[in-house]
């Protein structure tokens, strides 16, 4: 068929498909309640079901009195230790906290200076890429979403590993620990690459320092002239640590226990994982929340009057405006009620920042929406007493964005630093040797009696 007729005929039939599918996949909604099918995984409380254990994360938000959920400031532990407690400990000391927390994380206890010493320079040596890797997986085919660069180069990096598909501890714990190493490279390079192919600006690649923090060294790479002050990198080095763990309930991380479930090689869980954290009701929020704010300021006249801005957030919720998802980014968690500590602490900052840079008025404007959304959120869909709070996502891109980190950085941020709780929870999952993770469907259609194609009726 020519093209130019082939075109329409494509058209014409994906339209018809696409009405097929959506009507022959439509569940009736009451069947839910019915067979009382736990959505999303949720009791009927809005609790999640309870699937696994962990030591890894334990987030915290509501407690119980006689038998009634009562809410309370979230809390966020790691390994047991208070997220808030650890970040005054190391910003105290000066120094930079990710790779504590990570061997935090991965083995369960802190570690004594001369451990931390040892792990940092292990790390260090992990942190190059085979040779020709950036020109051959990551600068040859430039993604437009660094994420997809990402998760690319992950399961790239299988083809490299003399030893893939052993699932042994000590070699998925050197896979993970090499993974590690290699995000902040990835996801700089797959950047640079997008920026020069798709942005056409110069193309930056500067190999890591292995004298340097993590954070570091993803502003050193990232910065043209590999500058960067103690502030920049201190900052985000509080967001990786901030992000590296949530429990194993959340979508990656449970992504993680289940395809580690499978029995398969690290490189096609942690591929897993980052498609589920790119989604913009997980991860891929932060970089929404940016572009929501982008839209409100292009829509709302005056961003300090209430009345204005809670139109427009109705709008929001009504899907009449900005990606009609229906969604305000950064507002509401699955398990965090009054407040997310992190956000608290980003929102801290972010103020602290925004006041340095002239920029308070748009501070006011997050602060604004993080007051006037929740009412709104409950309202909408019905949640009665229910407690909304901003998230995680919700000041983390403001922050990033007075860094001068571009915000097709921001979620790649996220997975450089969770991937550390992903190990976590994938070595966590083959030590206990759990069951293939299998829940069930009911199947709702009716039996059918076969047709032969000569009879069958169009669909409709
Ligand atoms: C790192 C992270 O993943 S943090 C979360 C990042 N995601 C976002 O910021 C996206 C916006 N927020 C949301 O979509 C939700 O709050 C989620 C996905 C985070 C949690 O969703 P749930 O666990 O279903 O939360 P909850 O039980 O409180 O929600 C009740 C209802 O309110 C809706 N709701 C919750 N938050 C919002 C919101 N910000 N905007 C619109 N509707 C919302 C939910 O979609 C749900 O509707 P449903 O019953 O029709 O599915
Ligand atoms: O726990 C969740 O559902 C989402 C998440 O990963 C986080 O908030 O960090």
């Amino acid at each position: 068929m020519e093209n130019g007729k082939f075109l329409k005929f494509e058209e014409k039939l994906l339209d018809n498909l696409c009405n097929i599918a959506q009507k022959r996949n439509y569940i009736k909604q009451d069947l839910y309640s019915k067979y009382d099918v736990k959505r999303g995984l949720r009791d009927q409380d809005g609790r999640g079901v309870l699937v696994g254990l962990t030591e890894i994360g334990d987030v915290h938000s509501y407690i119980l009195d006689e038998n009634e959920m009562v809410p309370v400031p979230g809390r966020l532990r790691y390994r047991g230790y208070d997220v808030n407690d650890l970040v005054r400990g190391f910003m105290t000391d000066k120094r930079f906290g990710f790779e504590e927390i990570t061997y935090l994380l991965l083995f369960g206890g802190l570690p004594t200076k001369g451990e931390l010493e040892e792990f940092v320079s292990l790390l260090a040596n992990y942190q190059r890429l085979p040779e020709e890797f950036a020109r051959d997986m990551i600068l040859k085919a430039p993604s437009k979403d660094i994420m997809n660069g990402l998760a690319r180069s992950v399961l790239a990096l299988y083809s490299y590993d003399d030893n893939p598909e052993d699932t042994s501890i000590r070699n998925v714990l050197q896979q993970c620990l090499k993974l590690i190493a290699l995000f902040p490279s990835i996801v700089v390079y797959c950047f640079q690459a997008f920026s020069h192919y798709h942005g056409n600006k110069s193309l930056y690649i500067h190999s890591p320092n292995p004298q340097l923090s993590l954070a570091e060294n993803i502003l050193y790479m990232l910065r043209p002239d590999m500058q960067y002050t103690p502030l920049e990198a201190d900052l985000l080095d509080l967001a990786l640590v901030l992000h590296a763990e949530h429990g194993g309930g959340n979508n990656s991380s449970f992504v993680t226990h289940v395809v580690t479930s499978t029995g398969t090689d690290t490189y096609s869980v942690i591929a897993s994982a980052l498609g589920s954290l790119k989604g913009p009701r997980h991860g891929g929020a932060n970089i929404k929340v940016i572009q929501m704010i982008e839209d409100i300021k292009a829509n709302v006249g005056n961003w300090e009057d209430d009345e204005e801005l809670t139109n427009y957030l109705s709008k929001i919720l009504s899907k009449d405006t900005f990606d009609k998802s229906g969604l305000i980014y950064g507002v509401g968690h699955a398990i965090y009620s009054i407040s997310d500590p992190r956000a608290l602490i980003l929102k801290d900052y972010a103020g602290k920042l925004a006041s340095e840079k002239g920029l308070s008025k748009e501070y006011n404007l997050y602060a604004s929406i993080e007051r006037l959304a929740p009412p709104l959120v409950i309202a909408k869909n019905n949640l009665g007493s229910k407690v909304v709070c901003a998230n995680v996502d919700f000041y983390s891109g403001f922050v990033y964005k007075m860094l001068n980190i571009p915000v097709e950085m921001f979620t790649p941020i996220f997975a450089i630093a969770r991937i550390s709780g992903w190990g976590a929870h994938r070595i966590e999952e083959i030590v206990n040797s759990g069951k293939i993770i299998r829940p069930a469907y009911k199947s709702v259609a009716p039996r059918q009696q076969y047709i032969p194609i000569n009879q069958r009726n169009c669909a409709k």
